[in-house]
């Protein structure tokens, strides 16, 4: 999907909502448990109820591939039922020497066929640009990431007086373009998010970090929303664990259409 088609999606259905699946198993509903893929089964359930407010669909990679062999089954099966509209990311954070990195790469984008990649910048630019060689897929780069952790290194403050992260930033927009590199801001972090916005325009920004985490979606989206959209906002728990009981699949759907309602009122005042 490109940067045009994105942005496209997002003034169609008004939305920016990125629905993750971060489906613990210890967490779906009991009764699905008698399923034969239980995780697919609640996916499936979700995805029906939330596709029509949502443009993007993440999987986290580690509620699968902690389960081994059927973790991965469980993914593959959810992936191919996501529909062809909706961006699909693998929100992976994978980073290596280029040589592991371009399998990686080849994992996510070749053997599944997913649109973007959560990528860890650490590793510098050969860990990265594997991913960014192929035509019409996205590296999302972490930024600033949502949690306390991002204290330790990316928010030092370098010799020059600043953050580490923008640092980062900067450098990797040396590696990629609007068109096929976007980064990850934390909803928490929203102070900083002018700051980002005026270094980084054009590009595309996964924000997770709403609902479980307390983030704010009218302040990320008044500081981060661009003309084309620019934001793809992650809400994982607060969606697909709004309820826990037979009806779930409405109650995500009812928090997935609550998020589309505040986006849409967003977007209308930007
Ligand atoms: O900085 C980051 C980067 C990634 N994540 C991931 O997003 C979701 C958030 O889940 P919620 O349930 O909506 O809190 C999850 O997959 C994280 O691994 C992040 O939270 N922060």
């Amino acid at each position: 999907m490109t940067r045009q088609e994105l942005s496209r999606l997002i003034r169609q259905k008004q939305s920016y909502l990125c629905v993750g699946l971060d489906s613990d198993i210890s967490r779906i509903p009991k009764h699905l448990l008698s399923q034969p893929d239980p995780v697919f089964s609640f996916n499936k359930a979700i995805i029906d109820a939330t596709r029509e407010f949502c443009v993007a669909y993440k999987i986290n990679t580690a509620f699968y591939e902690s389960r081994g062999i059927r973790g991965w089954e469980s993914l593959e099966r959810t992936l191919a039922y996501i529909p062809e509209t909706h961006f699909r990311i693998a929100d992976a954070k994978r980073g290596d020497i280029g040589n592991t990195a371009h399998h990686y790469a080849k994992t996510f984008f070749e053997t599944f066929g997913f649109d973007a990649v959560t990528v860890a910048p650490y590793m510098g630019e050969d860990s990265v640009t594997p991913f960014l060689q192929y035509p019409g897929k996205w590296t999302i780069l972490l930024g600033l990431t949502s949690n306390e952790g991002s204290r330790d290194f990316q928010l030092q403050k370098t010799g020059d007086g600043e953050y580490f992260y923008e640092k980062v930033i900067q450098q990797a927009t040396q590696w990629g373009t609007a068109d096929n590199l976007m980064f990850v801001v934390g909803a928490t972090q929203d102070a900083q998010l002018s700051a980002i916005r005026s270094r980084i325009p054009e590009h595309f920004l996964l924000v997770p970090g709403v609902g479980a985490q307390g983030g704010s979606l009218e302040a990320i989206s008044r500081h981060g929303l661009t003309p084309e959209g620019g934001l793809l906002v992650n809400a994982s728990r607060a969606v697909i664990f709004a309820g826990n009981g037979p009806d779930f699949a409405e109650d995500a759907a009812a928090a997935a259409r609550q998020y589309q309602q505040e986006m849409q009122a967003c977007l209308e005042e930007t």
